[in-house]
This record gives C-alpha cells, structure tokens and sequence, in this order.
C-alpha cells in the first residue's frame, strides 16, 4: 500500500508558521481575519455541511469555470506559494472598502479577483464564487447543460442486463421526483423505442437499454439537449469512454444471478460513514474530445481528499473550517436572542475573538496518520473495469456512481483491512451468489466490514501499529431473502475457509478471532443495529494458533484499550475508529468537564462506555445512556473487567429518559421559578419551593430515597427504559437513605458529556438538559461541527418569558439549514439559563479527511 508522503505535494514555503494549540482570539498572525457579513446567517447561505457536498460544487466548479491564470500565480512560481495564500477574503480589505494594511502583500485575497481555491478546491465559503456555487447546489444542478458524463459510473446498471456497453446509456437531468413509470411515459410520448428503462425516484439519473445503433442514435438524437422542467437532458454514458478505453482487455460485467425483488425507495449508499467525496488529482486523467480534462475518479480521492496535502496542512485546513463554522455560532445566537433581552456576554465579546463564540484552542494531532481506522467497511460492487470488487464506491449513487475501487491506495487503511478486502474479492471472483446490485436492490453479497482490536503495550503502538493488532472481526453483510439455504450455507463454507486460509498464508499470519453473517434487505447498506446476525466458525489452521473459533454470536466480539483499560466490542457497537487519538480526545473532555469525587458524570450516547469508563476513578458516579442494546451489555461487561463498579448505564433513546434521568438523580423540581415545583420519584408526586437564590446544596431531597450515594461503591448496572423500577430499586439499594446524605452533597459537581451522532442531539434531550438547573457544566463532543453549533443555538440562546409555541402547520422548516431551525426552536425553549461557550478544541481522529472531532464547553 502507498504511503501517505507518495501523494503528498512537496513541501511549501510556510508563510506564518502552524501553531497548534495556541487560542485564536483576536487577528494574530495565524488566524484568518475574514468577517462574516450578516446575510451569512442566512439559512440559504449554508455552508455545504460535509465533504460530499463541497465535493459536488468542486466537481461542478470544474466544469463550469475556465478561470485565467491568477494574479498571484503568475507574478510567483506556484511552488514558492503557500497552500492557503489567498484562500479566503480579507474582511479588513471588504470592510474599510478595498485598503487593508498588509498591502499586497497581505495573506488573504484583496477581492473575488484574487481569490484562489483551497487545497482541497473548496472556495472561502463566504465568497460570492462560493455561494454561486451553493446555490447553483441547491437548485439542483440545474446548470444540466454543462454536466459531463463523467459523473456516470453506473457499473451495477451494465452487469444487470447489457451485454453491450454501447446500448446502455444514461439520461442525465431527469426530475428526482420521477420513477421508471414517469420514464416511460416520457420516453412513449417521445417516440422513443428502447429495451428497458430504469429510474429511481431521489435520482437524477434513468438507465435505458436498447436494442440496436439505430435506436440509441435516435434517442440521442430527440433527447440530448431536450428541455425537461428547467434542465437540459444529456444522453450519456453509464460508464464514460475514457474508462473503457482502458479496460478493452479486461472481461464484460457477470452476468448475475438476480432474485428479481420489487425496488421501494431510493436511497443513497456511502461505502464510509465519514468519507467525503472530491476530484483530485492524482491520476486517471483522460483528454476528453471537447480537450478539456476528464478527472478521474479515485477511492483514494473520494475516501481522503486531503490526502495529497502535508498533514501540518491538513490540520490548518481543518482548523480554518471550524473557525467558519463556529463564528455561525455567534451569528445565530445573536440573531435568535430575543428582542428586549441583552445579549449575553459571550456574544458581545466575540468581537476581540474575530467573530467566535470561545476560543478555539487548536487541533490535536493525531497520533497516527496512516492506517489508523481500526474499523473498515469496504462496499462490494462492480468496478468501472467491470470486476467484482471490494473497496470503496467512487462517488454518490443519486448521480449514478455505483463503480467501486479497492482500497489500496486509500492512506487511512490499514494493511489488514486491505488484505481482508483482497481475500474477499478473490473470494467472490468465483462465488456462485450474486454482488449486490444497488439499482435493482437485488443480490446477495454487499458488504464487509473489517474491525480491528489491538493488543495493550504503548510504545509499540505509534511505530508499529500492525504488530499491535491482534485480534480481527470480520462482518459480512448480505442479503439472503429468496436465496437456496443450502447454496448459502455452502458459500459460507466456502468463504470462510478463504478467510482462513489468505490470513494464515500471509506472513506474519493476519489475527482472524470472529467472522460474522448480517443478514440485512434494506436499500443502503447501513443496517439497523437488530439486523439478524449469525456467526460462522472459523477451520483452525493447522500450525496457527493465532486463529480462534466461535459460532456463538453472543462470543463474536474483540477488544481494544483505551487509557489501560480494555473494551470488548460487539459487532454492532460503536467504536471509535482511531483509538489513540481517542484516547486524547476522551481525555480532554475529562480535563475541561472539571471531574471530582463529588461528580456526578452523565455519559450520553456512551457507546461501549468509552468515555464513562475512562474517567469513572475521577467522578462519584457515572450514568451513561446508549440506545443500543449490544453496546450497552459491551459497557457493562467492560465495567466489570476493568473493576469499575460506580458506573449505571441505561439502555434507552436519550430523548425518551434524559429527563426522568435527570430528575430522579439529581432529585430536584423540574423548574427554577417560583412557583411550586413538581417532581416525580418513585410515581410520587413532590412538591416544593425553590428560590432562584437558594444553593443548590440546600436544596431539599424530598424524599430522601433517590439519594445517589452509592455504597462501598457497588452501583455499576444496567437499565432498559423499561425497567424504570428497577433502576428505582437499584438507586435505593444503592444509596444509604439512613445516614442522612441527599444528592446534592454527595454530588455537588453535576456535569454532562455529551458525544452523539452525526445529526446531534434529539431537540428533547437539548431541552432536558437545558432546562435542568442542576446541570451546570456540559462537554459536548461532535464529529460534525454543523450540529454541534445547531444544538449549541439552543442551549446558548437566552430565552424569554413567554415562549413561542411551535406552528405545526409550518412546512418552512424543511428547507431550513440545521442553524436555522435552532433558531427557531430557541425561541420555544422554556425560560431557563442558557449555557455559555467556554472553550473549543478540535482532535483530529480522521487524517487525510476532512472531518475532525470538535470538542466545547459549555458552562453557566
Ligand atoms: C458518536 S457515538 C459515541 C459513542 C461513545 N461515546 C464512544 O465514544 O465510543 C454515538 C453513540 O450514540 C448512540 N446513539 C445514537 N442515537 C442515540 C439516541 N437517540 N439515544 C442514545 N444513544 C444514541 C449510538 O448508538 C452510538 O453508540
């Protein structure tokens, strides 16, 4: 496998030196100065919020855009240029109408004019180029003219029917709303006769088939260029030319042994969770007829579009961004806080920190660069050379890219994934089940995830991260419905004996310690966590020991260290994917959540208890919530190897126990007025008085049963939200009414972490925790800063008295970005306290990506 630096740009002449972990408040010389306009706070003006959309405006960027040689470029050899010189916009320069004191010389660009694009080929989010872009997005590429067929990989639409690539073609620009009947209709009233044609609603893209030169030459004829809604049809390709010159040697699709299944719904199918989606650079460059360049497509630009750049970059770039996404923060509190409220201080003080909400501290490194992901799942597909592959898909299914591309090249993979995704797709070369196909939602093999769980010893880690590798979980998911029992079952001989055999024949032997069936039928292949799964035993290799067996799913897990304790991992549970960066990253949220022996810790969306656990010798008690069910019994298994006996963990959706949690442990009433409160403990209702003034030490434990003192430490256990009484009666046992203690002395610290998924945190769960007044210190850690900063709108805004209820019949919402819409939902938000951002720290857990963990406190 190529390392990272064989990609990598040679080194530039660095204009202001990197300082990682210094704060970045006020115009030092490492920040970007760009102000942001207040028509930014627009919800039209979004940001493209991951990769995958900037990748789309890049692509289409590309082809629009024949841009002449830049000012600068052409006055310096580009190699003396610093990668981010003239980046993004001067806002001293914008501001004080074209003068800015750095002169020409300044960093940042002087105007549209000077603009150039990042390293990644984004553009300044707020430039006009930029939201051009946006919007050019948002109307749903209706720019269709300009679209080139090289978007096109749709290897699963040839190995469903045609034997000749020169009859299938592609319509590009088709309405999304359309399905194939909607196809052909159109295509009838056009008179257009053809073999078969397919179209999935959510795409843009329909598949026809015909059955002579004569038909396709007629077709291109009427259609290419026809206008359809406010878009130009364009007859394409489904795998461009410039593939297919390369691959005359290589052999048609196989045809597949289809199970015909009805298609339901479209959806999209993301070989990687976190995989964003850019052109590069590297290779595959064609001449296209036209003479402009066709860029190929790669995994490795598509898997890590950063890839190409030094990693001192990468986290600069890194950096650049959360700053933007942070300073939107500000901009949608200050716009939500209502009129006759002063706007808090924090606001007002962002002006001396350049428009953000705290201090953003730095990017920690990570640890390791290349080969981190301990966890791989590789798609099954056609490559664009027609070849049953294991690795990643080139780009997005709604624009028709189905064609995957092994992983070799892809610098965050390790070399056992990619030798398990070699073995796999040697494996399927000669299987007499079909690879899935995402078009017809028909097939058998899908995916395989690869998980590795590593030995402990520190040292060794860093430097040789394989060798510390010793143990592998394999998870390949199919879809068995309409397939022969006894074909399958033969096939899973077959392949695990494949496995068996490529791990044992590589030198030194690969870990092989669970490999396990998911049986899933859903149209992308993200599994809900009940996915029946089965697991297949492993033939021992005769002179290995390393090899272990187990047919029992119960016993299909590995284990992983983090900060010397050891995690077991079940197949569905969540880990995260670089364990020593983390380590670092659990690490801080303990050192800014300001842990005590009086700390009553929540851990929400806890996972297999990483964080809980980690920081359970530092705190009184820990009570994480994780809503799936594997996880959970891996966090309390974990507890319970490592000796840790002050942990609770509930088994539920945060949003439906946050609250009840919330009340029954801290055992206060629910709100800070002064009206007569009610609390509910033990189905009794309590009610008392508390003055906004009063400290909540001497707050009255109203019943004295729920005090959270847990005796000689023995609390650890785990709750379904369904046992609401026996998480009662374990609080009771657990707690030693008689000696007097009540919540508030035993935990005077009340403090949350919060580390949810990609979309956040559930609007009840924000409320939940916003409105308690016992909760005063919130860590929250994000992998997708747009909503970190959506959830933070809400939990920062100052509220009014009177909240505004909802309108149910407003259907605005749906087009509102993520900050809009907590916006809106801030001004229904019961009176309560708001947070205050603290501080903010990004670990960087996926080098070469353009994605980071963000970490804030937020305090009040
Ligand atoms: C980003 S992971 C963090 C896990 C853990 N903190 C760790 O670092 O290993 C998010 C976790 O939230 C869980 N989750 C997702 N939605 C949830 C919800 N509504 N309530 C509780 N847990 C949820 C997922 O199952 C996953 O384990």
């Amino acid at each position: 496998m190529a390392s990272s630096s064989d990609n990598q740009v040679p080194a530039t002449e660095t204009l202001n030196p990197y300082v990682l972990k210094t704060p970045m408040n006020g115009h030092d010389s490492t920040e970007s100065p760009h102000q942001t306009t207040p028509q930014e706070a627009e919800p039209g003006n979004k940001e493209p919020s991951d990769a995958q959309s900037t990748d789309n405006i890049e692509s289409r960027e590309k082809r629009k855009r024949v841009d002449p040689p830049e000012p600068s470029e052409s006055a310096e050899p580009k190699s003396s240029l610093h990668p981010l010189w003239k980046t993004s916009l001067c806002s001293y320069f914008r501001r004080s109408d074209g003068s800015c004191s750095h002169g020409e010389g300044c960093r940042y660009a002087h105007g549209e004019e000077e603009l150039r694009p990042r390293p990644d080929n984004s553009w300044d989010p707020t430039s006009e180029r930029a939201k051009k872009l946006l919007k050019s997005e948002d109307g749903d590429k209706s720019e269709g003219s300009n679209s080139r067929d090289d978007d096109v990989l749709m290897t699963d639409a040839l190995a469903d029917d045609s034997s000749d690539s020169a009859l299938a073609k592609c319509l590009v620009n088709l309405p999304m709303r359309w399905n194939a009947d909607n196809l052909r209709s159109f295509l009838a009233e056009q008179g257009i006769l053809y073999k078969s044609a397919k179209k999935k609603k959510g795409m843009i893209i329909g598949f026809l088939n015909f059955e002579s030169a004569e038909q396709v030459k007629r077709a291109m004829e009427e259609l290419d260029g026809k206008s359809v809604g406010n878009k130009n049809l364009k007859v394409a390709d489904v795998v461009p030319r410039s593939f297919e010159k390369k691959t005359l040697a290589m052999p048609p699709p196989q045809s597949t042994q289809q199970t015909v299944k009805p298609a339901s719904a479209s959806d999209s199918v993301v070989s990687m969770s976190s995989n964003g989606i850019e052109d590069g650079d590297t290779m595959n460059d064609s001449l296209m007829p036209d003479g402009s360049v066709l860029k190929a497509r790669s995994a490795r630009d598509v898997v890590t579009p950063l890839a190409h750049m030094p990693y001192a970059d990468q986290l600069e770039h890194k950096k650049n961004s959360l700053m933007q996404s942070l300073k939107r923060l500000t901009r949608n509190a200050r716009k939500a806080c209502p009129t006759g409220v002063s706007l808090p201080e924090w606001i007002l003080k962002s002006r001396e920190i350049g428009g953000l909400p705290c201090k953003l501290e730095g990017v920690i490194e990570s640890p390791i660069v290349n080969g981190y992901r301990n966890k791989c799942e590789f798609s099954v597909g056609y490559s664009v050379q027609g070849k049953p592959t294991v690795g990643f898909m080139l780009g997005n299914f709604r624009e028709g890219v189905t064609a995957v591309e092994e992983p070799v090249d892809c610098p965050n993979v390790s070399r056992i994934a990619c030798k398990y995704a070699a073995i796999f797709q040697e494996f399927l070369q000669h299987s007499g089940l079909p690879i899935w196909n995402r078009l017809n939602n028909t097939g058998f093999w899908r995916q395989l995830t690869v998980r590795e769980g590593r030995a402990p010893g520190e040292a060794a880690e860093v430097e040789n991260l394989e060798a510390s590798v010793s143990e592998v979980m394999l998870m390949v998911q199919v879809c068995s419905a309409g397939f022969d029992d006894g074909i399958v079952n033969s096939e899973f001989e077959k392949m695990t004996q494949s496995f068996a055999m490529g791990a044992s024949s590589d030198s030194p032997c690969l870990p092989l310690t669970a490999l396990v069936v998911q049986d899933h039928k859903g149209i992308s292949n993200a599994a809900p966590a009940d996915a029946p799964l089965r697991s297949l035993p492993i033939p021992k290799a005769e002179s290995d020991s390393g090899l272990e067996a187990t047919n029992n799913v119960m016993e299909a897990r590995i284990h992983d260290y983090i900060s010397n304790l050891q995690f077991r991992i079940s197949p569905t549970a969540f880990f995260q994917v670089n364990t020593l960066a983390a380590e670092k990253l659990y690490s801080l949220a303990g050192d800014w959540a300001g842990l005590g022996p009086d700390t009553l810790l929540f851990d929400i969306c806890c996972g297999t208890g990483t964080i809980g656990l980690t920081l359970a010798h530092r705190v009184g008690m820990v009570v994480g919530i994780e809503m799936n069910a594997s996880a959970v019994s891996d966090a309390l298994r974990n507890a319970e190897i490592n000796g840790i006996e002050n942990c609770i963990f509930v088994c539920a959706k945060a949003e439906d126990v946050m609250g009840s949690l919330l009340k029954e442990y801290l055992n206060l009433p629910k709100k800070q007025d002064e009206n007569p409160n009610v609390s509910e403990s033990n189905g009794e209702k309590i009610s008392t008085v508390v003055d906004e003034e009063t400290p909540m030490e001497n707050l009255p434990d109203p019943e004295g049963s729920t005090s959270l003192e847990i005796e000689n430490g023995k609390g650890t256990s785990a709750h379904s939200k369904n046992d609401n009484q026996e998480l009662q009666s374990h609080l009771q046992k657990s707690c030693s009414p008689e000696n007097g203690t009540n919540s508030m002395q035993q935990f005077k610290n009340v403090v949350a972490i919060v580390d949810p998924p990609r979309v956040g945190l559930h609007p009840t769960v924000i409320k939940a925790l916003r409105t308690h007044p016992g909760l005063r210190r919130l860590v929250y850690i994000s992998c997708n800063p747009e909503s970190l900063v959506a959830n933070a709108i809400e939990l920062c805004t100052p509220s009014v008295d009177k909240t505004e209820k909802g309108n149910k019949n407003n259907r605005g919402w749906r087009n509102m970005s993520s900050a809009g819409l907590a916006r809106h939902r801030a001004k229904s938000m019961p009176n309560s306290e708001p947070f205050q951002p603290i501080k903010a720290m990004a670990v960087d857990l996926f080098p070469h990506t353009p994605h980071c963990e963000l970490v804030m406190l937020l305090e009040r």
